[in-house]
């Protein structure tokens, strides 16, 4: 085992996938990592931001003896580095007198050699760790590893302003290890890299930064680790959404650590970037939570269309059942488009015809309506049929219903409650319209790395060319009651992304009385939104933790 590390460092990157609260599988985890490491020739393994625990941990930090369990994991996996191999760096919840503490402990020959505190929990967006964390007490100070001063500073230290990679550089550090829970949103790895530069160039040190792998209830992890040398060039770039250890090499010239090799791993296009972070979030939300195969609605339209390619890519044809719920509205073209989309795909296709439960509902109501025209209450009868043999197979089967509403739809409210909202997991959630035709025309040309399904048109191209419907009544098409898709599209990121005024809005060419109605009808869905489906987190803003709007709310933007 290479001891001789004083002048070459060989880094293991552990980038991971825990699960959040299994701390004897992210134990175990680590150890074969560790082990993988060692066989590598690897000095030190860094694992992500509170690894032994999963990230985040949330409330789960309240709790004592969630946070005993994961110091006992700890210190079994201090004492393996008894053994000559490599030293650890790893991230675990610690309570001390000054607090719980979002902490890193590095460990080697046995033993604790330094505990490190989280000092700037973030408590915006997504992130709420000011609610369970206490911050480090004390600016840290590097940690002398077999005659190499490094530094840590986690995650959160090197976005906010307390300086800690100058601190640490001012104190000796030689070499900083960065831990990250860092959550996707579409060109993240650019911004990363941008705060990670900015840090290099204020404190002169190399930055290795890890990041987290795989899907915790909304967010994404994406790994995409990287390092960054003094110089600011790119030292090394691990692959996003794959779970991976990669052991590089660092050597101490007369200008400090350099890194010699590593692995340069190809960063995904836009398009591919969210795709996977939707199919990681959907196989890891499923497996995590136990379910054996998924069921949805596929109607011939392309939510449902997208759902089922990314519930096969994520999980295998063979653990996705399809049903077409046809009614007395439902086109030929949708029969077929369904029918061809789920055989492209080689998954189960039934077909469970709705006229009886729709006739029986209305003739058990047709008393209590008798005067009353048909609308919108029928429409959303249709719905909720359709709602409730879902939730029967999956009461049956054991398979998880996944709900397609995008976040066009969402944001608007266009989905009936307890009706096509049924469901467990979204894996649309953030995509807005245009982006789910955007994603599906890739899809048709491209597999991804990891996606388990086919090649091919796997969404047959009628689904992307037709005009958008419902189908709940003759004739209908969502245009009848939203502005076109490129439009709405459009407003909605503008309010809720980029939380505009209406002027603003205007100002950008659009028609004044129709920013005014979408405004409202995001405020007037707030409502349904509270009681969707969680689903993937792909924007920077998504309707998650991330929007925290009251659903009382008589506010009304009128300049
Ligand atoms: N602030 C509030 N707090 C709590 N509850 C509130 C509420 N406002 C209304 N409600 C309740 O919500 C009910 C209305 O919501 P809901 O029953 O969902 O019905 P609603 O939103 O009126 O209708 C569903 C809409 O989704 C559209 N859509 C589009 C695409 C597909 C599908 C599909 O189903 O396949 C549907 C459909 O065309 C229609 O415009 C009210 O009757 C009221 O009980
Ligand atoms: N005939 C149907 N058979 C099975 N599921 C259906 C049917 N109609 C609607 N659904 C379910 O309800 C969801 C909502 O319908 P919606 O019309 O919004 O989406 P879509 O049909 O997938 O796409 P599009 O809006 O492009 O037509 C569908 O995605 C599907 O899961
Ligand atoms: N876990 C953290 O502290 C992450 C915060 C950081 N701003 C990020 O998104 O990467």
């Amino acid at each position: 085992m290479s001891r001789k590390a004083k002048d070459l460092l060989r880094i293991a990157v552990a980038q991971l996938n825990p699960t959040v609260g299994d701390i004897a599988g992210n134990l175990a985890k680590a150890r074969e990592a560790r082990a993988d490491a060692a066989r590598q020739g690897a000095d030190i393994v860094l694992f992500t931001e509170l690894f032994i625990a999963g990230y985040p941990p949330e409330d789960l930090v309240l709790k004592p003896a969630f946070i005993s369990a994961c110091e006992r994991a700890t210190l079994d996996f201090v004492k393996d580095t008894a053994d000559g191999g490599p030293g650890v760096v790893i991230g675990t919840p610690l309570k001390r007198k000054s607090g719980v503490h979002n902490a890193v402990v590095v460990a080697d020959g046995g033993k604790v050699l330094a505990e490190r505190f989280k000092l700037d929990l973030p408590n915006y967006g997504e992130f709420d760790e000011k609610r369970v964390f206490q911050a480090g007490p004390d600016m840290p100070g590097p940690i002398n590893f077999r005659g190499v001063r490094i530094g840590v500073p986690i995650c959160e230290d090197i976005w906010g302003d307390l300086e800690v990679c100058e601190t640490l550089a001012e104190s000796g550090a030689e070499i900083l290890l960065v831990p990250n829970g860092s959550p996707y949103y579409r060109g993240k790895v650019d911004i990363r890299q941008q705060v990670v530069i900015r840090q290099v160039i204020e404190s002169g040190l190399p930055i290795l930064y890890a990041n987290q792998l795989g899907g915790q209830d909304e967010l994404v992890f994406d790994g995409a680790s990287f390092a960054i040398q003094a110089d600011k060039s790119l030292a090394f770039q691990m692959s996003q959404f794959e779970e991976t250890l990669a052991v590089t090499e660092w050597k101490r010239g007369p200008e400090g650590w350099s890194c010699v090799d590593g692995p340069m791993s190809r960063i995904p296009e836009k398009e591919e970037a969210d795709y996977r972070a939707c199919m990681l979030g959907l196989r890891d939300y499923v497996n995590k939570n136990g379910f054996k195969n998924v069921v949805l609605g596929l109607s011939g339209g392309i939510d449902s269309a997208i759902c089922a390619a990314l519930a096969v890519d994520a999980l295998g044809e063979e653990r996705l059942r399809a049903v077409m719920m046809p009614y007395k509205y439902t086109s030929k073209d949708s029969l077929k488009d369904a029918e061809d989309c789920a055989r492209a795909l080689g998954c189960r296709y039934d077909i469970v015809p709705i006229a009886e439960p729709v006739e029986g509902f209305s003739h058990a109501l047709s008393q209590l309506f008798e005067g009353t025209g048909e609308g919108i209450t029928e429409e959303n009868l249709q719905s909720r049929a359709r709602g409730t043999i879902l939730m029967a197979i999956s009461n049956k089967f054991g398979s998880m219903v996944v709900t397609t509403g995008n976040k066009s739809e969402m944001s608007v409210g266009y989905a009936t409650l307890y009706g096509d909202m049924n469901g467990g997991f979204n894996p649309i959630k953030d995509l807005y319209k245009m982006q789910v035709y955007a994603l599906s025309a890739w899809r048709n040309t491209t597999v991804p790395p990891g996606a388990l399904g086919p090649s091919g048109e796997v969404i047959p191209q009628n689904i992307i060319d037709k005009a958008p419907s419902a189908e709940l009544r003759s004739n209908q098409t969502d245009q009848d009651s939203l502005p076109p898709y490129p439009v709405l599209d459009d407003i909605l990121e503008c309010l809720v992304e980029n939380e505009m005024g209406v002027d603003e809005i205007v100002a950008r060419g659009h028609d004044r009385e129709t920013v005014h109605r979408v405004e409202h009808l995001l405020y007037i869905a707030e409502y349904k939104r509270r009681q969707a489906a969680p689903g993937v987190k792909i924007t920077r803003k998504n309707f998650g933790r991330d929007r925290r709007y009251p659903i009382t709310n008589r506010f009304r933007d009128r300049g």
